[in-house]
């Protein structure tokens, strides 16, 4: 695999407290890779660490690595991390206002990332930023583009930060649970977005989520943290329906990642994989999934899940 990003032993840590321990992972060119675990566990710090953004008093020792980088990003400084940040770099974060300047207007803040990392003119990166804003579906670009974030619905800002991180076609984009915020047909169509910006511009995804359907939905591989370490990491079919840590197993287990029998519930599926419990025996998983209400419709086995994603399943020897 052709890594874009290595990140090898890193531990971060604020004064004696150890709080993300020995965690190393490579992200392939193109790979969509989840990172699930409960609250606390370290996705965010690791995910920070990437970025070099970790919060004061925190420190982080270890390796990471971005191809075509020929320095070590941690203890990189603020110069350097800044040319990489927004270029090849992105993050999306759950909160979209967070990320945006309520008193810029959207275009002037999508052309303000073109233009920090290319030279371009105003007029050309501000003709770019709206075609941005077409591509992530937002309606009436030009004039969304004039808009100011408090003019918009969550879901659009969401889109805004997207556009914004898809700016540079970076070659990896880490998003921490970007779509948790949003009402669930917001939350499809973000994800198919993502998905297809990713396939479009060959970027590597880090997605956060405590949704295991979104995982199941968007993600090829996965890697399980507990504790502040990685417990458990492979393809999401694998992984899924063979956990190998109990940890893994009672995740699964507490999940809603089942099928929707249409009354708002979620039953239990008979025959499931023993620890997992909930699964079809022999079910596979689907990780290309679009996303859409609409596939949904036409395919039963695209089953929107209690959570906001869908459970991506169909019995096995089905193409
Ligand atoms: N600034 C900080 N100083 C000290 N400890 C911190 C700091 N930020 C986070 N932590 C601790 O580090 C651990 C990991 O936090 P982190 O935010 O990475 O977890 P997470 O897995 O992303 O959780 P969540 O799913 O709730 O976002 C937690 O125990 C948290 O309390």
């Amino acid at each position: 695999m052709n890594a874009v990003l290595t990140v090898d032993r890193l531990s971060v840590g604020a004064g004696d407290t150890p709080l993300v321990r020995d965690v190393s992972f490579t992200l392939g060119r193109g790979e969509r890779v989840g990172l699930i675990g409960e609250s606390g566990s370290g996705k965010s710090l690791t995910a920070l660490s990437v970025l070099g953004l970790l919060p004061e008093g925190v420190r982080a020792e270890g390796s990471i690595r971005l191809a075509g980088v020929d320095h070590e990003l941690v203890g990189a400084g603020e110069r350097e991390l800044g040319r990489i940040r927004g270029k090849q770099l992105t993050m999306v974060f759950q909160e979209p206002m967070t990320s945006l300047d309520p008193t810029q207007r959207i275009g002037d803040q999508v052309a303000e990332v073109l233009r920090i990392h290319s030279r371009i003119s105003r007029t050309a990166a501000r003709a770019h930023a709206v075609e941005l804003l077409e591509r992530v579906r937002l309606p009436d670009p030009a004039r969304t583009a004039r808009a100011y974030p408090h003019q918009l619905s969550g879901g659009q800002r969401q889109r805004v930060v997207l556009a914004i991180a898809l700016a540079n076609r970076p070659a990896v984009i880490l998003c921490d649970e970007p779509t948790t915020a949003l009402d669930v047909t917001v939350q499809a169509q973000m994800l198919a977005l993502i998905e297809q910006a990713v396939a479009d511009d060959g970027s590597a995804l880090l997605f956060i989520t405590h949704d295991l359907a979104v995982v199941a939905t968007i993600c090829e591989r996965v890697l399980v943290m507990y504790g502040g370490r990685i417990v458990e990491s492979g393809p999401v079919a694998d992984v899924f329906r063979r956990p190998r840590h109990r940890y893994t197993a009672g995740l699964l287990a507490a999940s809603d990642l089942t099928a929707d029998d249409g009354t708002g519930r979620l039953p239990t599926i008979p025959g499931s994989v023993p620890g997992a419990g909930r699964f079809p025996a022999g079910c596979v998983f689907r990780t290309r999934c679009a996303a859409a209400t609409d596939v949904c419709a036409e395919l039963p086995e695209w089953t929107p899940t209690g959570g906001g994603g869908y459970a991506c399943w169909h019995p096995a020897g089905t193409p």
